[in-house]
């Protein structure tokens, strides 16, 4: 897995959260779910099988080979795909080619590209890769945060704040992330009340 950090690693998978949170099941009548559940009538899906599900593999993918993929899954009717991230190659070198891919994908209109940032650096290069959306990626798990982006949570929404200025200043949105919303493969159980107070920092 080279140098791909542990938290990369160890993100909680679909299966594993349907094992360890017995209350998401398929068992409830679609009707009665958005009825009387409270969710949202409308959930945006954001496919992130080039970003989050090549990210780990030990081989390198070729280029071309990625780009090929992005291509494909912008001919699904997909509304957006999460394309790669402007990361550290010392940290995840499967993600060492992220301009090349964001350059080389096909841009189908109506489809949007957004691509992982987690700091100033790398939203500078996203940019002139050509992204036009991005995302910071902060964590409710101090361990996480620190395995994954090499700083404590506050140190991380600090630099979220540069990037989401910046983004402001050029009219690009930004989505952001909080890990370990139902656990933390390092620290276990995260409470609730941890998670709301980053996103509601991650917000601000
Ligand atoms: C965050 C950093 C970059 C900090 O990395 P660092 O080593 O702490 O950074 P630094 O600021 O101290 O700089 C050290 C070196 O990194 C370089 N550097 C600094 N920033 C960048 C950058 N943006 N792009 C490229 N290079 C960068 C910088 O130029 C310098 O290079 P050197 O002088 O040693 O040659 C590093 O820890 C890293 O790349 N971590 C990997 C994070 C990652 O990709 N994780 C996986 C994605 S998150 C995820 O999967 C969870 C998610 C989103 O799916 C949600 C969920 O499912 O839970």
């Amino acid at each position: 897995m080279g140098n791909v950090p542990i938290a990369v690693k160890h993100c909680l998978s679909y299966q594993h959260l349907l094992k360890e949170h017995f209350w998401i099941t398929d068992d409830i009548p679609l009707e009665q779910e958005s009825q009387s559940s409270g969710f949202p009538s409308h959930v945006k899906i954001v496919e992130v099988g080039p970003r989050d599900g090549l990210q780990n593999e030990k081989t390198i993918v070729p280029t071309e080979i990625k780009i090929e993929f992005i291509n494909r899954l912008s001919e699904t009717g997909l509304d957006a795909i999460e394309v790669t991230s402007f990361v550290s190659s010392k940290w995840v070198p499967q993600m060492a080619d992220h301009s090349e891919v964001m350059k080389g994908i096909k841009k189908h209109p109506g489809v949007r590209y957004p691509v992982l940032t987690p700091n100033l650096q790398g939203f500078h290069a996203a940019i002139a890769a050509g992204a036009k959306e991005v995302a910071v990626f902060g964590a409710a798990s101090e361990s996480f945060s620190k395995m994954n982006i090499n700083c404590s949570i506050e140190e991380s929404l600090s630099k979220f704040e540069e990037v989401a200025k910046s983004a402001r200043d050029m009219n690009i949105p930004v989505r952001g992330y909080v890990s370990c919303a139902l656990g933390c493969p390092y620290e276990g159980n995260v409470v609730p009340d941890k998670v709301a107070e980053v996103r509601i920092l991650l917000c601000g």
